[in-house]
């Protein structure tokens, strides 16, 4: 049965540069998607369905809207075909969080049919889908302009440690983009590559997540996250990712993030780290 991963998308740094007329911001941004992520499995069916489990399964339904069923059908309309599939979706990422897992299932969803139609996914279909399911279908570093559709290669990364952690609160996307106050930030200026986790930390810490404040305001179990994080031995940066409610911490190695994120179990808390 062919399965896919849909990995989570961390924003590193994430400055909003401005607003089109649409309402829609244009961003700079480097993403990166630990090995941490949601499954999709997809068989050949009658009509299109979508059976969810896992353990975030039950906050979310297989209806129409979901963003799986909505890119298997955007797809086929777009080719002429029917889509005669039953899909399954193991959500081991929290929803809402702002580490893309909606966005990561639709590109899951366009990479399998793609696959099993042997069809190109059309030219502008995955940003219709969402800002962030262009930089998902490709599921490795990237820089992002535009409002997030528009992909330039990420600095040559180093070997470090990531931990995520979720603090149980769904945060509504265009919520914390109304919520911003303030000027716009410029694009950020990358070295082509760092060295090690240490200089990576260092040059992501003079920039920004410009969400972040916004998001703390309306979510303060944020601000609890990024200090729980600051507080662990090892930890190099401590950021939030996307419109939040995740949070990373940037360690030296993946055993360090590991250590570090059975330590920060707490009640009602999601947490991974390698
Ligand atoms: C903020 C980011 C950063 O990577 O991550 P998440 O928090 O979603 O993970 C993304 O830009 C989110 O992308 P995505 O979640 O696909 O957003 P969409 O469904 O396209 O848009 C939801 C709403 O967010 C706002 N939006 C989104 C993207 C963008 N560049 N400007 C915006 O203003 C708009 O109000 C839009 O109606
Ligand atoms: N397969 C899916 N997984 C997660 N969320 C989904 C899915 N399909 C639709 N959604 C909806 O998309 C919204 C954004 O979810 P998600 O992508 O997890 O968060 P974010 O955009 O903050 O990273 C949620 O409110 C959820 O109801």
């Amino acid at each position: 049965m062919p399965v896919a991963q849909a990995r989570a998308k961390v924003n590193l740094f994430l400055h909003v540069t401005g607003r089109r007329l649409d309402g829609f911001h244009t961003l700079d941004s480097l993403a990166v998607f630990p090995p941490v992520g949601d499954t999709l499995r997809l068989e050949s069916g009658t009509g299109l369905s979508l059976a969810i489990d896992g353990p975030f399964g039950a906050g979310l339904s297989g209806e129409a809207d979901n963003l799986v069923l909505r890119a298997a059908r955007s797809f086929a309309d777009a080719i002429g075909r029917s889509p005669d599939i039953a899909f399954t979706l193991t959500k081991n990422l929290p929803v809402a969080s702002g580490i893309g897992g909606g966005s990561a299932d639709a590109a899951a969803s366009l990479r399998l049919l793609a696959a099993h139609w042997h069809r190109a996914v059309p030219p502008d279909l995955a940003v219709s889908l969402g800002a962030d399911v262009p930089v998902c279908l490709e599921s490795r570093p990237a820089r992002m302009g535009g409002i997030g559709e528009i992909l330039a290669p990420a600095p040559q990364l180093p070997d470090f440690g990531m931990v995520l952690v979720n603090p149980g609160i769904a945060v509504s996307t265009p919520a914390i983009f109304v919520a911003r106050t303030g000027d716009f930030s410029l694009p950020a200026g990358l070295p082509a590559r760092w060295n090690d986790a240490a200089a990576m930390a260092a040059d992501l810490a003079r920039l920004s997540n410009d969400l972040e404040a916004p998001a703390i305001r309306l979510a303060p179990a944020i601000g609890e996250v990024l200090a729980a994080l600051r507080s662990t031995p090892n930890c190099l940066l401590a950021r939030m990712s996307g419109s939040g409610a995740t949070c990373f911490g940037i360690f030296p190695t993946g055993a360090d993030a590991a250590r570090t994120a059975a330590s920060l179990a707490r009640p009602g808390w999601w947490a991974w780290g390698g």
